[in-house]
C-alpha cells in the first residue's frame, strides 16, 4: 500500500504482507505504532482500496464479500438520538433486512454481552465498556464471517479490559467468526489469539506469524502459565521492546 500525498510524494506503508486466516480463526495483529495495522485493516474491510496485491475472502475480491465483514473501532461511535437497540440493528436497516427476526437477533446478542436488560436505554446511559459491547453487537448483527477489531479495549481501563477480554473469548466461543484483533497489548493480542501476526515497520511487512497452542477456554490463570510468559517475551523480543508493563 502506498498513500500519494497531494503534492505527489509517496508513502509506501505496507509491502510483503501475505496470510491467509482460516474460517473461524482468532488472529492477533501487533506492531509499533505508524507500522500500518490500521491501514490493513481499512484495505481488507473495503474502506481503503490497496495499491498492489489482493485481499481474497472465499476466493473472492474484498469489494464482493463487504457483506461478509464488520469491523469494531476503538470508539464505539453509536449514534446518540438511536437505543442500544437500533443502534445495534443499524447494519440491517441499511441493508433493508431491518425484520421481526433481525430484531429478535439483535436482542439475542445483547443478551449475550450481559446487556439484555440495556435494549431500551441510550448510550450515554452506559459505560465505555458497555458502550463497546453494544458496537460489538452491532458489528455480529449481520452474521459476517470476518469481523476486524482495531484496538477495541484501548481506551478502556485496565479492569474493564480485562473483562472485556473475557467476554470477547465467550462471544468468539459461541459464535465462530474469523476474527482479525489489532492491539498494542502484546500479553492481549497472546491471550486472545490462535496466532499472532507480528508487523514490522517501514514499510509494514510480516515479519513473524506465532501460533498460540494455550489450552481454551483461557483463563486469568493462563496468563502465569510458563508458556504464555515466553510467548509473550518472543513477541516483545521481534518488536525491541525492552520493557514496559502493558
Ligand atoms: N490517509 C493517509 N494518507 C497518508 N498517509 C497515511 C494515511 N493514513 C495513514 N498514513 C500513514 O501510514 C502509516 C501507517 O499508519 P497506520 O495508521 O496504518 O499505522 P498503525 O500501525 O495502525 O498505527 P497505530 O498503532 O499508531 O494506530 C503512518 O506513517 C501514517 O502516517
Amino acid at each position: 500500500m502506498t498513500y500519494t500525498a497531494r503534492d505527489g510524494a509517496s508513502n509506501t506503508v505496507l509491502r510483503g504482507c501475505d496470510f491467509d486466516i482460516a474460517p473461524g480463526e482468532f488472529v492477533s495483529i501487533v506492531g509499533q505504532s505508524g507500522g500500518g495495522k490500521t491501514t490493513l485493516l481499512k484495505i481488507i474491510s473495503g474502506l481503503l482500496e490497496n495499491t498492489e496485491g489482493e485481499v481474497l475472502v472465499r476466493g473472492r475480491g474484498v469489494k464482493e464479500a463487504l457483506r461478509d465483514i464488520a469491523m469494531v473501532f476503538q470508539s464505539p461511535t453509536l449514534l446518540p438520538w438511536r437505543n442500544n437497540l437500533a443502534n445495534v440493528l443499524l447494519p440491517m436497516e441499511f441493508r433493508r433486512r431491518s425484520t421481526a427476526e433481525a430484531r429478535a437477533h439483535a436482542l439475542e446478542l445483547l443478551e449475550l454481552v450481559g446487556l439484555g436488560d440495556k435494549a431500551k436505554n441510550y448510550s450515554y446511559e452506559l459505560s465505555g465498556g458497555m458502550q463497546q459491547r453494544v458496537s460489538i453487537c452491532r458489528a455480529l448483527v449481520s452474521h459476517p464471517e470476518i469481523l476486524l477489531m482495531d484496538e477495541p479495549f484501548g481506551a478502556l481501563d485496565a479492569m474493564t479490559r480485562d473483562q472485556m477480554n473475557f467476554e470477547l473469548q465467550r462471544i468468539w466461543q459461541e459464535t465462530r467468526r474469523s476474527v482479525l484483533f489489532v492491539t498494542h497489548s502484546i500479553p492481549e493480542a497472546v491471550w486472545l489469539a490462535d496466532r499472532v501476526l507480528v508487523v514490522g515497520d517501514r514499510p509494514g511487512r510480516i515479519i513473524a506469524d506465532i501460533a498460540v497452542d494455550l489450552p481454551r477456554p483461557r483463563s486469568k490463570d493462563s496468563r502465569y502459565a510458563d508458556e504464555f510468559a515466553d510467548l509473550v517475551a518472543r513477541v516483545e523480543g521481534l518488536l525491541g521492546v525492552e520493557a514496559g508493563i502493558s
